[in-house]
Formats: structure tokens, sequence, C-alpha cells
């Protein structure tokens, strides 16, 4: 016997988060829930205003459509649906499937984005491996080389992961390179999308010797996993890309090519990270994920993160907007 449930969340974040030009006060998303008998499966889908196309009140409608068909004992139609949507519904099918593992890799990569002096005393307390995220392309070219040497010369183990979005001209993504020392380049693990355009991104690795890594460029049409001169890592951020099943996909061609398959969040609440940090721990067991974003929220919904102090709001609380 199957029935659903519909929740509608809204978490307050922490001030000052930025996403491209918009102020994020409000994640907004829904949770869903499918029973079969006793087993239940949750899933999140929660569209990224300015990354994903559709927004949460289409993804919500296209949900009920979908859901109203899966409780008459229909298949979803997973193929059509919004990548966010497509997302939540096949995670609450593969958890009502015990297809989930339980365990989660709850190590992230932190991210700066404040004082790079704390960062500094965060990473030298951190066992094993020492990985950090900055985003860089948000002021000068020049000042984020400068930091990036600085926290290289600072701590030597460290693998440092550098985000600039594409916001990068060539000449701009040169200022940056100029001012992390040779030596030191190979303690940047990857640098997530310098450029503009791939090509852009592909000719300064080559011409740097810095690795880098694609996140944007997944998700552009035509997009297939190669191995390339100087592309060492594939960013995977499930919410913008779809199914459960091309996420699988997408970390087996990874996989094959001898490349990195980070997964990554786009903000989702705590109860959609923490099925991320499963899903992590399941495909990507050796490397540390991209998950440190509770730190942006300012409460956690239903399942906590491990060491966040936030409150945590369940899904009892919440509104059903639908179910059946
Ligand atoms: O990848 C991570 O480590 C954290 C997630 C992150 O950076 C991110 C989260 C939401 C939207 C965009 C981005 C981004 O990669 O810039
Ligand atoms: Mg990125």
């Amino acid at each position: 016997m199957r029935s659903a449930k519909l929740y509608q969340y809204q978490l307050p974040m922490d001030t000052g988060v930025i996403l491209r030009d918009q102020r994020l006060v409000t994640r907004e998303g829904w949770i869903v829930e499918l029973c079969n008998g006793d087993t239940v499966g949750y899933g999140e889908i929660a569209p990224l205003p300015e990354f994903s196309q559709e927004t949460a009140e289409q993804a919500g409608e296209q949900a009920q459509k979908m859901l109203e068909s899966w409780v008459k004992g229909e298949a979803l139609e997973l193929a059509s649906a919004f990548p966010s949507v497509a997302f939540g519904l096949s995670m609450a099918e593969l958890e009502l499937a015990g297809g989930l593992p339980s365990e989660g890799n709850y190590q992230v990569a932190p991210l700066c984005s404040g004082d790079p002096d704390d960062l500094v005393e965060e990473l030298s307390k951190m066992p094993g491996d020492k990985v950090a995220k900055i985003k860089v392309g948000m002021y000068e070219a020049v000042r984020d080389g400068m930091v990036a040497n600085m926290f290289i010369e600072a701590i030597p183990a460290i693998r440092l992961r550098l985000d600039a979005n594409r916001k990068w001209t060539p000449l701009k993504a040169q200022q940056f390179a100029k001012y992390v020392k040779p030596e030191h380049r190979a303690g940047i693990a990857f640098l997530e999308e310098p450029c503009k355009t791939p090509e852009d991104s592909l000719a300064f690795a080559l011409e740097t010797g810095i690795n880098i890594a694609w996140d944007e460029t997944v998700r552009d049409e035509g997009f297939e996993v190669k191995a390339e001169p100087g592309v060492v890592a594939i960013v995977i951020k499930p919410t913008l890309v779809g199914t459960v099943q091309r996420c699988l996909e997408l970390v087996k061609q990874t996989h094959d090519a001898g490349l990195t398959a980070v997964i990554s969040s786009s903000m989702e609440s705590s109860l959609g990270l923490n099925q991320l940090a499963r899903f992590a721990a399941w495909q990507t067991p050796a490397v540390i994920p991209g998950l440190d974003t509770m730190q942006l929220f300012k409460a956690q919904l239903e399942t906590p993160w491990p060491n966040s102090n936030l409150p945590v709001t369940a899904l009892s609380e919440l509104e059903v907007v639908w179910q059946n």
C-alpha cells in the first residue's frame, strides 16, 4: 500500500549569504515522504535560486502531480522532471528501497567565508587530510593569489580547493596565478571553473600547471566526462544535476576517466545534506565531499548535522501541503 506526503519548509539563513547577485534570507523547499507498508523514504526538493532554472513553486507543483500518480501505483516520470524534483523523488525512492547506506561521510572541506586567519587555525587542528575551500573571484585576483599563497605557506600539507565560479577573464586568471609561487601550485588540489568559458579554463590549467575542476560545466548541454590535461575533478551537485541514477552514472564515468568525483551541496537543509553525506560515503569514500554549508543556516530540519548547535525543526512541525 503506497501513501505519500509533501511538506513545505522555510528555513532562516545566516545574514550575508549571497548567491551570485542575490541575498538569500530564507531557504525554501519541499520534503517528500514516500511510504510503502511500514517502510518510508524521504527526499528533499529545493531548487537553488540563481542556480536552478525552476522556482520552488514550480518544483512543488510538479512534485505534487508526480506523487499523485505514484500513490496510484504508477512509476515516477523522472526523465522529464526538473532536476531538483528528479533528485528529491529518486532519493526518496532509493531510501524507501533501502538502497542508501546509513553511514555518512561527515568530514567537510571547511569553506572560508570570513577571516583567512580563522581558517588557518581550524585547519591546524584538523586531523587527517587538510582540505579547505576558498571562494575566489569576488575581490581582486591579486588578493586571491596572495590568500592562496598564504594558506599554502602556513600549512604546507594543505590541499586547497578554490572556486572562481567562472568569474575571471584569462587576464584576471593570470594575475591570480602570478601570485601563487610555482612551487606552491601543487598545494592547490584544484581550482573550480577559473574562467568564463571551459576553453579558457583549460588553457589556464595548461599555462599555469594549476589543476582545475568542472562544476558549472557539468550542467552544460552535451557535457561528457573525459580525461583532459589539467582537469582532475568533477563536482557533482545532485540537486542541480537530477536523478540519483544520473549522479551514479557521473560518478562512474568520473572514476573510469581516472578523475576525482566530489559530491557537493546546493545548500540543502540538514535533511538533504545528511543524505548527500551518505551518498558520498557510499560512492566516493576516499574523497572529502563539499558539504560545509550547514553553517550558512540559522536552523536545521529533522535530521541534525553532526556537531551543529543550530535549533532543529521537526518535520512534524511543518505544513503538510498534500497527502494521499
Ligand atoms: O562545494 C562546496 O564545497 C560547497 C558548496 C558550494 O560551494 C556551492 C553551494 C551552492 C551553490 C554554489 C556553490 C559553488 O560551488 O559555488
Ligand atoms: Mg563551484
